[in-house]
């Protein structure tokens, strides 16, 4: 956390993207305020385990901390999005009870979250229990109000996506290149990579207004740079055997 004014002060920031900053306390809070943002994100975790590891606090407490940030954001004009960590499993308290994940995401709701961005941070989440714990949480939230952050660790996360959006939940977060990982979380692989889900939401039909030969080449830039493969299947797949994006779209869709 101690950098985060320089990234700030550094970035390149361009007009219409959206550069959204991890506050923990109010300490941070007051420290990103200086960096002229508009959107910061708290992120409560699901489970006491995960609390005490990414924040070194309780579930409790750290929500506390949180509407601490949140009320003062509200009060500058600055938009709040909530993350909640491990909300299917956790990797020091195992399987996670969705009930737990609905009341945490209606107490962001409350304390003025626009969204509440769902976190299967060690990927251990399967269809079946994204299923459940979606029952849950719409008891509280519309899916309006709710995105989907699926980390990729057991090769589940477009799976779960999918049955994410059969519940009309269209906010989906990932990362090029399925970059990512927690620090916290031993062994947790990044986010579904956006490669691989411009890819899915192609077949779907859906008009993504993003050209997935334009992500490859971002993919491929950020890969070597990092002198880190890519962990997208799509990325690695396609190779350079397309250049027309409307071809990838076909190929997706299996339009004969
Ligand atoms: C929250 C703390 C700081 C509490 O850590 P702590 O040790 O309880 O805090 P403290 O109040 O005792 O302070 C310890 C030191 O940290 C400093 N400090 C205190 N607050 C800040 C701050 N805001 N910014 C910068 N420095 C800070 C503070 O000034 C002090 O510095 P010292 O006096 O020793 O030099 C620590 O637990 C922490 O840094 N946690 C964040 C760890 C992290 O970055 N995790 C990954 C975030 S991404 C994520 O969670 C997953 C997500 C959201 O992506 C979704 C998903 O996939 O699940």
């Amino acid at each position: 956390m101690s950098d985060g004014v320089d990234v700030m002060t550094n970035l390149k920031r361009k007009n219409g993207v959206n550069y959204p900053v991890l506050i923990p306390n109010l300490k941070g809070y007051h420290t990103a305020k200086k960096c002229n943002i508009e959107e910061i994100a708290i992120f409560p975790a699901g489970s006491e385990g995960f609390s005490q590891k990414n924040l070194n606090c309780s579930v409790e407490e750290g929500l506390s901390r949180f509407k601490e940030v949140a009320d003062q954001a509200v009060k500058d004009g600055i938009r709040v999005r909530g993350y909640i960590s491990c909300v299917v499993g956790c990797p020091y308290d195992g399987p996670i009870n969705p009930k737990n994940i609905a009341k945490i995401t209606e107490d962001l709701l409350t304390m003025g979250c626009y969204e509440v961005s769902l976190g299967d941070t060690i990927g251990v989440g399967t269809a079946a229990s994204v299923r459940r714990l979606l029952h849950e949480v719409l008891h509280v939230a519309k899916p309006k109000h709710l995105a989907l952050h699926f980390h990729d660790t057991y090769g589940q996360g477009l799976a779960n996506l999918v049955a994410g959006l059969e519940f009309g939940i269209t906010t989906v977060d990932s990362s090029i290149s399925g970059l990512g990982g927690c620090p916290y979380a031993r062994g947790a692989s990044g986010n579904i990579s956006t490669e691989d889900l411009v890819y899915l939401l192609y077949g779907l039909g859906v008009n993504t207004h993003i050209e997935l030969t334009k992500l490859i080449e971002a993919g491929r830039f950020i890969s070597n740079f990092l002198g880190k493969p890519t962990d997208s299947r799509v990325n690695r797949a396609i190779g350079d055997r397309f250049k027309d994006n409307k071809d990838i779209i076909r190929m997706a869709k299996c339009d004969s």
